[in-house]
């Protein structure tokens, strides 16, 4: 078992404040220390228990640390090993990112890290549309790939120490060369993204003119649009950072966009039914998604005052009755839900048990379908 003294998480957003509450409850660590730039953010990191102490930069906190998270967008995580290069780090400690393409860090961290700093690159593929330490989650990673891009020249026992911590929080762990992760995620997720975002752009501008567009705007292109509300800077570094792939494959799209331009003009039936049938069989026989963050079978929300402590009593109520609660979150978005805090539990008599003591101690409870 991996068990570090002091971790330093760089950016407490999603992802940074993710990991920490992952780290605490698989015994990871012993102290986690946080940095950010916004101080709303980072207070609120400290005020909820996801880290311990907070630090507006990095230089403040670096020297005893064991391990270091970058949790910043992608040419923010350049500038932070920069930074890192620079310092006087603890003999040993070891520094990995969390960032959505790998190349050019790698290569930067390659040509400009000492050689006594071990970098491995990583990054999980988990998270969500949604931004910064209130959408965080401590089961964000189970069950979810996370790709670590060392370099051939890193310190062995480094990798090996890196794999098995993000093990110990139940990720699956692949080691993959930095290019080719690039080139797969460019199809899986950051054309995907680019697709999205032109499906709401198109929409949106239709709308201007006639506000039904946004009112019938439901079902599917809710579905198909969800990631379009991710974070613009985080997407935009994404882009800039993998231009090569993703421009090929857009280029690739125009094509494949004139086929089928092609099949309607001409009123084709047998080109246009096989098309929606390939594509239909082989998004059917993608493997079903792993039981992980996203799924909460019994989960209801509660009305809460925003105040400090609150979480805590709840979670005590619950733990006097000995109801084990899954996971709790703060919803930001409350588009169509009542109640600003969400409880997941493992059974439908959690659940029950939970929803009875929290009306009894005077909360609205509100169950989601
Ligand atoms: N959102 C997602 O689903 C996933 C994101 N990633 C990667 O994780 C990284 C972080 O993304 P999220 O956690 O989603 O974003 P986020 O916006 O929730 O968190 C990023 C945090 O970094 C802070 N920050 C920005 N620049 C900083 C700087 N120079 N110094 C200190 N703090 C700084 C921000 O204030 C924010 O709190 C990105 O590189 C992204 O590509 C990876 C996998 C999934
Ligand atoms: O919202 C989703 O479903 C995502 O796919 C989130 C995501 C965003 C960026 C990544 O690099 C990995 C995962």
């Amino acid at each position: 078992m991996i068990q570090y003294n002091k971790i330093l998480i760089v950016g407490c957003g999603l992802i940074g404040g993710s990991l920490a509450l992952a780290f605490r409850s698989h015994g990871v660590v012993k102290e986690i220390v946080g940095v950010d730039l916004d101080t709303e953010g980072l207070n609120k990191a400290l005020s909820l228990g996801v880290i311990d102490a907070a630090y507006s930069r990095v230089e403040e906190t670096v020297s005893d640390v064991d391990l270091i998270i970058l949790a910043v967008p992608v040419q923010q995580t350049i500038r932070q090993l920069e930074i890192l290069s620079k310092l006087p780090i603890k003999k040993g400690c070891i520094i990995t990112d969390v960032s959505s393409t790998k190349s050019d860090i790698c290569k930067y961290a390659r040509t400009h890290m000492p050689k006594d700093i071990s970098f491995v690159g990583g990054h999980p593929m988990a998270g969500s549309e949604k931004s910064g330490i209130t959408a965080a989650s401590p089961r964000l990673f189970e069950n979810a790939a996370y790709i670590l891009t060392p370099d051939p020249d890193c310190d062995p026992a480094a990798v090996d120490k890196v794999r098995k911590t993000f093990e110990q929080i139940r990720a699956h762990v692949l080691v993959m060369d930095p290019v080719q992760h690039d080139q797969i995620v460019a199809a899986v997720s950051h054309v995907p993204h680019v697709v999205a975002a032109l499906l709401v752009d198109q929409v949106a501008d239709l709308g201007q003119a006639n506000p039904l567009y946004s009112r019938l705007a439901a079902g599917g292109f809710r579905d198909v649009t969800r990631i379009a509300s991710g974070s613009p800077v985080m997407w935009r570094d994404i882009i800039l950072t993998n231009r090569e792939p993703v421009l090929y494959l857009l280029k690739d799209w125009i094509k494949r966009i004139e086929d089928i331009v092609n099949w309607i003009n001409e009123a084709d039936p047998k080109e246009i039914e096989s098309f929606f049938a390939r594509t239909r069989d082989w998004r059917d026989a993608l493997p079903a998604k792993a039981k992980g963050a996203a799924t909460h079978y019994y989960e209801f929300t509660i009305d809460v005052e925003d105040k400090p402590g609150i979480i805590g009593n709840v979670a005590t109520i619950l733990g006097q009755h000995e109801i084990n609660l899954r996971n709790i979150g703060i919803l930001e978005n409350r588009e169509e839900v009542n109640g600003q805090l969400l409880l997941s539990f493992s059974s439908f008599r959690d659940q029950e048990e939970a929803m009875r003591l929290l009306l009894g101690h005077g909360y609205k409870v509100y169950v989601r379908e």
